[in-house]
């Protein structure tokens, strides 16, 4: 399944761009005036293969969640079991991603990866393989491939078989959302300790030291800072994971929901339908799924610029600009769910606004 995807993943096309630079140069605002936004729209177009591209409608963020073994090394100074029990508050529409997923018209899929604590769900209730409301949510998916990761300053987080099998639930995942009518995917996380395995994913994949790309996460004090610098060395220093190997990287140092983020990021390019980023979690997935195929990049938006640092050090190394820049360090999807009108409105000026010709404006 893993092969497959990377193998269906192409490059944007390239008439549907110039289609698009071209229907931009005669619309009714001066060229270049919407920034940011153009260039975008003209990448949806290469993706889409066509001009306009679809509006990205409706929307669904996933949410992958899982625990990660460093925990014990004193990363965070959360208990792990809030990784469950905000999966609870995710299902009840409590958290802040609900808030936002509501106000953006977006449905809330979570799938558990690897929670290592008990779920204050019941299991009954859950949603099964396939299921055809799959953007009625918010919803769970029960898809653990093992309850946590190991601790990845003794032995590697995960074995390639695990690595694997997360990926092709982020595969398997995104599939059904898209079966199910969605335009475009948002990436969301939840994993108590999982901003330590992201900044490692970062450092492997983009050469940068450990300390330029290790943040604070949920706002750690100075001691706990420094050592969270320490374990990603450490881990980076015991495995040396190579880069051209994605799936040995995401299993020596990854986390289940990174692994699991990396697939419906390749299963998105693969279906040509656009991925919005949310912040360092997702971007340190999105470098392993460039990693498997470098074509990925084309359906991939930066909804904004968390303010871990190593968010930006794998933003340059992709080539994206982020959307929005708030200092926003929340992760569950929430950056990318504010960004979502912003690549809308990209969308919808090719769709609905008028020629110099057409609306009788003169030109310059
Ligand atoms: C109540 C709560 C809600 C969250 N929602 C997202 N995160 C975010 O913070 C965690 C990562 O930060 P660190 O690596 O420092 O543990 C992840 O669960 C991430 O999704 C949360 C964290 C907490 C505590
Ligand atoms: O950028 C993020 O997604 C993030 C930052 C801090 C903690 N959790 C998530």
């Amino acid at each position: 399944m893993l092969e497959s995807t990377v193998a269906a993943i192409g490059p944007l096309d390239e008439s549907a761009m110039a289609a698009a630079r071209e229907l931009h140069g005669r619309l009714t605002k001066p060229a270049g005036s919407l920034g940011a936004l153009e260039p975008l729209s003209v990448r949806l177009a290469g993706l889409a293969g066509g001009c306009p591209p679809p509006l990205p409608e409706p929307a669904a963020v996933a949410i992958f969640a899982g625990d990660h073994g460093v925990h014990a090394q004193g990363v965070t100074p959360w208990p792990q079991e809030v990784t469950a029990q905000m999966i609870g508050n995710f299902l009840a529409g409590g958290a802040v991603v609900n808030a936002f997923a509501r106000q953006a018209g977006a449905s809330v899929t979570v799938v558990d990866v690897g929670v290592a604590t008990p779920l204050p769900v019941d299991p009954a209730a859950t949603a099964a393989a396939g299921d055809t409301t799959a953007l009625a949510g918010p919803r769970l998916v029960a898809a653990n491939v093992r309850p946590g990761t190991r601790d990845m300053t003794v032995t590697a987080a995960l074995t390639r078989d695990e690595a694997r099998a997360a990926v092709e639930t982020g595969i398997r995942i995104a599939q059904e959302l898209i079966d199910a009518g969605a335009g475009i995917l948002l990436t969301g996380d939840m994993g108590i300790g999982n901003t330590t395995p992201a900044a490692a994913l970062i450092a492997a994949f983009t050469g940068v030291d450990p300390a330029q790309v290790t943040g604070r996460g949920t706002g750690v004090n100075d001691e706990t800072y420094r050592r969270k610098v320490d374990v990603v060395r450490a881990a980076l220093d015991r495995h040396a994971p190579d880069p051209a190997d994605p799936l040995g990287v995401l299993a020596a140092v990854g986390g289940l929901e990174h692994a699991a983020l990396a697939g419906l990021i390749l299963s998105a390019a693969a279906r040509r339908v656009p991925v919005l980023l949310d912040g360092v979690i997702a971007v340190s997935a999105a470098l392993a799924a460039a990693a498997f195929a470098p074509d990925a990049v084309g359906a991939m938006v930066a909804g904004h610029r968390s303010a871990e640092p190593g968010a930006t050090a794998a933003l340059r190394h992709l080539g994206l600009d982020p959307l929005i820049d708030l200092g926003l360090r929340l992760g569950e999807g929430t950056g990318a769910l504010l960004a979502l009108p912003v690549v809308t409105g990209a969308v919808r000026v090719l769709h609905e606004v008028a020629t110099f010709d057409s609306a009788g404006v003169a030109e310059k």
